[in-house]
């Protein structure tokens, strides 16, 4: 297989689909390693199986409308594997064997059978100590933008996914991209103020335009740059709620068509207003996991 990613929005050929098939059985509050799925564990709403399913499966639809090769993982059973963006990335003809939260290290297993179709010498392995996942990493051409936590208490911090070195790396390996991090937001309790990932806060969509929350910034002055960078008037900017119910996490596959939730009404229209063809999915169970549409699809080759 060959790879090719460059940006968040060239048309879409194949991709890697979580699933929800054998996720078990409602996690401890001790085991959830997200504010937004520890809520929903506490108050009773953790999402069923058979409801993920179902969403999952109408976003399959969507990729088979459009004739784009869909790659799943293997069931692992007792294992929450929707959220396929984060445990590998493509960047140009390479990916990345991500070092992603010890809780969810065995996700990676089911897709090794992805993997094995890829020429070995485009397959990056990091040392572990440089934690990365791929809903931290948004490309944007020349530019690749990642969300990071140099915090002190990183360790402390489970919703902290990507540090420092795994930046230093990825700036060794793709020398000429430029890499710019952006501090995150992190809240092990607040859903509501936690970036869970980069793509929680921000995706660039359709030519030029961008989704964007500013609270998820650490840095108000990174957070300005973005806005510079798009233009303000390329920037849908979303509140508080809309960050927590996870608009910018719709996916992209080509420049004028969106992946994007059945309620997610101002942003639809908006889309609508930009001339982009908006697929609408049923998607509101997986999203009180903190993952929507972008978390759990990881692209293999754009045009
Ligand atoms: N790319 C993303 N934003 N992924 C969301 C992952 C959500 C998942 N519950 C976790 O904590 O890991």
């Amino acid at each position: 297989m060959k790879l090719n990613i460059q940006n968040e929005t060239s048309r879409l050929r194949a991709v890697v689909l979580g699933t929800a098939k054998g996720s078990g059985p409602i996690p401890t509050p001790e085991e959830a390693y997200d504010p937004k799925s520890l809520e929903h564990i506490m108050a009773g709403t953790y999402p069923k199986e058979e409801d993920m399913i179902k969403e999952m499966d109408a976003v399959c639809e969507v990729f088979k409308k459009y004739d784009i090769k869909v790659y799943r993982p293997e069931v692992i059973e007792n294992v929450n594997q929707i959220f396929a963006r984060d445990i590998a990335l493509v960047i140009e003809d390479k990916i990345i064997d991500c070092n992603i939260l010890p809780d969810r290290q065995e996700e990676i297993e089911a897709i090794r059978y992805v993997f094995d179709q890829i020429d070995r010498r485009n397959i990056i392995t990091l040392p572990h100590e440089a934690h990365i996942e791929g809903g931290d990493v948004i490309l944007h051409n020349d530019y690749i933008f990642v969300g990071v936590c140099t915090r002190p208490d990183y360790k402390d911090l489970i919703t902290a996914r990507t540090n420092s070195l795994a930046v230093k790396l990825l700036r060794e390996h793709f020398p000429n991209k430029t890499v710019k991090s952006f501090e995150l937001r992190k809240s092990n309790t607040d859903p509501r103020n936690n970036a869970l990932h980069l793509d929680c806060c921000f995706q660039p969509v359709g030519n030029g335009k961008a989704i964007l929350h500013k609270n998820g910034f650490f840095i108000e002055e990174e957070y300005e740059w973005l806005v510079d960078f798009f233009g303000k008037e390329n920037v849908f900017e979303i509140t508080k709620d809309e960050m927590y119910n996870m608009k910018s996490n719709i996916f992209s596959i080509a420049p004028d068509v969106v992946i994007s939730e059945i309620n997610f009404d101002r942003l639809n229209t908006w889309f609508e207003a930009q001339g982009i063809t908006v697929e609408k999915v049923p998607y509101a169970e997986i999203g009180k996991q903190g993952g929507l549409l972008r978390c759990s699809t990881m692209p293999l080759i754009r045009d």
